[in-house]
């Protein structure tokens, strides 16, 4: 799409946007815990009843802050998910909205559209097909036990890990994903990751710290590595290096589910594959905005304003628009986000 229809069309959806929160009345949900919790022995804070989830699972989830769900999207879905992402990197189609992100290492090469140029695409939420892995019912059925069942879709990614150039520029550094968004409660939002392949620590699987979404949101910062950061890979300086590390090994179409106070990152990829994984962050439509204008997201909101202006060519967007233009609703109502 030309820019200048690109940044005419973000105008109308900012304007209709705003028009709209300005006469939204604000009802927060105060907490996680749903009608029926109260049945059970012991209180839940971090899931909600609906039965889908076994007391088990909630436990487990309560206590980790991550639940992995084996075998819950299709190698068919997944085969679809893996065609537009490679339409989209021989650009074949430009979804509105999206972002192409090469890895640190290559950003000065020359640019052939190709599958092994791209790191990761980046709100994919104009993407028809993409953005089917958002309203698909197993994962759905799954998200309404954190969020209840107003869904909005917030921030969406395909993650394509490049073979480790030798800079270890594949890792993700360990990182809350609460860095990055300015909507609370913190309960009621949860990602969905799904892994495309086989993913071990061969071709930098996740890497979770089990019960550390019960902690507070840390300073995050680009993280002092020799050989170089990826754009936004913000990470937390100083976690405590005694917590358990839990390499997630899982097969194709296992999902994780985790809480985006949760640290987690990833490996280096040491295979010559490229490691492939999607995921969504899932929000409460309830939730709301705040502003992190003086608490320690205000680097990373200055670097995504900026990035979205730039690609806009527009000047007065604030955090809350940006957010505003990402998120969809998949199910239920669309209410403060
Ligand atoms: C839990 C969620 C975590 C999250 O990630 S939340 C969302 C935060 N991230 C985003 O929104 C990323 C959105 N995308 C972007 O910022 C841009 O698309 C992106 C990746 C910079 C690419 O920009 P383009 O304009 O398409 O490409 P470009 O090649 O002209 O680059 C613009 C400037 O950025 C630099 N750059 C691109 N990829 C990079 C990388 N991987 N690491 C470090 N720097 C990188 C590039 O060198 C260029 O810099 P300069 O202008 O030449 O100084
Ligand atoms: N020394 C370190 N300091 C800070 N973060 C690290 C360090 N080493 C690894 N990490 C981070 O921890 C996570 C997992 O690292 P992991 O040890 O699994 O991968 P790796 O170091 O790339 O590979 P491996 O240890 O299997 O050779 C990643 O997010 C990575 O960025
Ligand atoms: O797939 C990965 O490597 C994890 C990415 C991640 O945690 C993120 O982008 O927030
Ligand atoms: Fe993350
Ligand atoms: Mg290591």
């Amino acid at each position: 799409m030309h820019p200048n229809r690109a940044s005419a069309r973000l105008c109308v959806l900012l304007r209709h946007l705003r028009c709209r929160s300005a006469g939204t009345v604000v009802a927060h949900h105060t907490s996680g815990v749903g009608s029926l919790a109260s049945f059970h022995p012991q209180q839940f804070q971090y899931t909600r009843e609906n039965n889908v989830l076994s007391l088990e699972n909630r436990k487990f989830y309560e206590k980790n802050g991550f639940l992995v769900i084996k075998n819950l999207v299709s190698d068919a879905d997944i085969q679809r998910f893996r065609n537009e992402f490679e339409r989209i990197c021989r650009e074949e189609v430009k979804p509105f909205g999206l972002s192409v992100m090469r890895d640190v290492t290559i950003t000065k090469s020359e640019y052939v559209p190709s599958e092994k140029l791209v790191s990761k695409v980046q709100d994919f939420q104009e993407d028809e097909e993409l953005f089917r892995y958002c309203t698909l019912p197993e994962i759905l059925k799954y998200v309404e036990c954190f969020t209840g069942p107003n869904i909005m879709a917030m921030h969406t990614m395909l993650i394509n890990k490049p073979p480790d150039s030798g800079k270890k520029t594949s890792r993700h550094p360990l990182h809350q994903d609460l860095h990055y968004f300015p909507f609370r409660p913190s309960n009621s939002i949860v990602c969905a990751w799904t892994a495309m392949e086989h993913i071990d620590r061969n071709n930098g699987c996740l890497v979770v710290l089990p019960g550390t979404h019960k902690g507070s949101l840390q300073p995050h910062d680009y993280p002092q590595w020799e050989g170089g950061v990826n754009i936004m890979f913000h990470g937390i300086q100083d976690y405590d290096k005694n917590n358990a590390r839990v390499h997630l090994v899982m097969e194709k179409g296992d999902t994780v589910f985790f809480h985006p106070l949760l640290i987690h990152g990833s490996g280096r990829n040491k295979s010559q594959g490229f490691r492939k994984a999607i995921s969504c962050h899932f929000a409460d439509a309830n939730c709301h905005y705040i502003d992190v204008e003086g608490t320690s997201q205000e680097n990373i909101a200055k670097e995504i304003v900026n990035m979205a202006s730039k690609m806009y060519g527009l000047n007065d967007i604030t955090m809350k628009d940006v957010w505003t233009f990402r998120g969809r609703v998949v199910k239920g109502e669309r209410i403060n986000l």
